[in-house]
């Protein structure tokens, strides 16, 4: 069980790095995964929801927000660096303006930080992701 650790980017000005490790199991085709973090489940700073195929979507990188329950517009990422079944470092960071999420393959994706969010209060996984450790920084 190669679990690696947390990603070592240093905090941002307002906010730190939310390090992930963790694997799409290949037990099941996952369609997607999804982290989520903000102030709640319904005020979402970022949705990253990669989608290996689903809502028609294949190997695309989805990122939104969600404020009081209604998406924002999506930012949509086809530059796709998880395999199935493989570990996947995940590395959040973000200030006033942005959210800067590294990943593998020294990947860097960026969203706007549409909620003003200066600190994480709500986190949360969906689908087929199983984390390895989190480390807030
Ligand atoms: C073309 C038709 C209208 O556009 C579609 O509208 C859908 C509904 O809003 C969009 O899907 C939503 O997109 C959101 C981000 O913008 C969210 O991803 C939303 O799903 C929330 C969610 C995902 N998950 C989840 N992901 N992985 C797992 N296991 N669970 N759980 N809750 C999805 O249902 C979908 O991305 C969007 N497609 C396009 C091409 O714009």
């Amino acid at each position: 069980d190669s679990g690696r650790l947390a990603c070592e980017i240093p905090a941002g000005p307002w906010g730190s790095c939310v390090a992930e490790a963790g694997g799409s199991q290949p037990v099941s085709l996952p369609s997607s995964f999804a982290l989520n973090m903000g102030r709640a489940g319904s005020d979402l700073a970022l949705h990253f929801n990669p989608r290996f195929e689903s809502h028609g979507d294949a190997r695309i990188i989805i990122c939104n927000s969600l404020q009081a329950g209604e998406w924002g517009e999506e930012q949509r990422e086809p530059d796709f660096p998880f395999q199935l079944g493989q570990d996947a470092k995940i590395c959040i960071s973000f200030d006033a303006q942005e959210l800067t999420v590294a990943l593998p393959g020294e990947q860097q994706l960026k969203f706007p930080n549409r909620l003003g969010l200066e600190a994480i209060e709500f986190f949360s996984v969906e689908g087929d992701f199983r984390v390895k450790s989190i480390k807030f920084k």
